[in-house]
């Protein structure tokens, strides 16, 4: 039997939802025999291809159409978390063409609906092209996604350096080597109690490690444990002592 899904949305929002992942997947199997991309994978592959160059570059102008978007199980498990959480401030590190961002500004929509705090989506997106799409999706969704959503553009280790609230959630769906500076660049905003949640742990560890071993570390004050999705999500609790 199929899980049922928490996320409650206008049916336009939902059949979007379903297409977009649809595509994200395609996309993914036509790059990567494991049907995913890992970004330390995909760089790795390039320079083996040719040493010469920068990987960097041609990682940037592959991605550069592509969605990779969260799975959709995960994106229900951060709207349904958002929501046990009362969640009303989350940082989305990064967006693509903003798929997991529409269930963020679902969840919080709700939250704040529910509570009466004020909140926000800060989102990031170093691609111009990417986040002109993103936006044409939030438009489509309409206000109750558009208007919760402020869309970052630009590198996120310096669009995420100044005015940000104090943070609920930060999802980290961003290429594994930036994982641990944007978690660095938004500590001192996270509240007591915060959620870090970070996509394809088990099979980006590799990539991970840096972060996997600062998180873990007792004394930067995170509570871990790593949920059973596909390729892993941590879910990490911040308990500062
Ligand atoms: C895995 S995708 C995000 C997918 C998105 N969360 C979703 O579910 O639809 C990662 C995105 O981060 C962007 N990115 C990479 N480096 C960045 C940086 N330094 N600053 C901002 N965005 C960056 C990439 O262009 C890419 O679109």
């Amino acid at each position: 039997m199929a899980s049922p899904s928490p996320v409650s949305a206008a049916a336009h929002i939902l059949q979007l939802l379903s297409q977009l992942h649809q595509i994200s997947l395609e996309q993914e199997a036509g790059i990567s025999k494991k049907g995913k991309v890992f970004s330390s994978d995909v760089l790795g592959d390039l320079e083996d291809k040719n040493p010469k160059i920068n990987p960097k570059d041609d990682f940037d102008r592959l991605m550069l159409d592509k969605f990779i978007a969260l799975d959709e199980d995960k994106c229900q498990f951060t709207y349904q978390l958002i929501n046990a959480m009362g969640a009303t401030n989350i940082v989305e590190a990064g967006t693509s063409f903003g798929v997991s961002t529409i269930y963020l500004a679902l969840a919080i929509g709700k939250t704040k609906a529910a509570t009466g705090k004020s909140g926000i989506v800060i989102a990031t997106e170093k691609e111009t092209k990417k986040a002109a799409i993103a936006r044409k999706y939030w438009r489509q969704c309409g206000p109750e996604v558009e208007q919760q959503i402020d869309l970052r553009e630009g590198d996120l280790l310096e669009t995420l350096k100044t005015d940000l609230p104090e943070v609920d959630l930060l999802l980290l769906d961003i290429w594994s080597a930036l994982s641990l500076p944007t978690l660095k660049t938004v500590l001192p905003r996270l509240r007591p109690g915060a959620v870090v949640l970070t996509d394809n742990t088990i099979s980006g560890a590799k990539g991970y490690a840096d972060l996997l071993a600062y998180l873990r570390a007792p004394e930067n004050g995170f509570e871990n444990m790593t949920l059973p999705f596909t390729n892993g999500f941590e879910m990490s609790v911040y308990r500062p002592q």
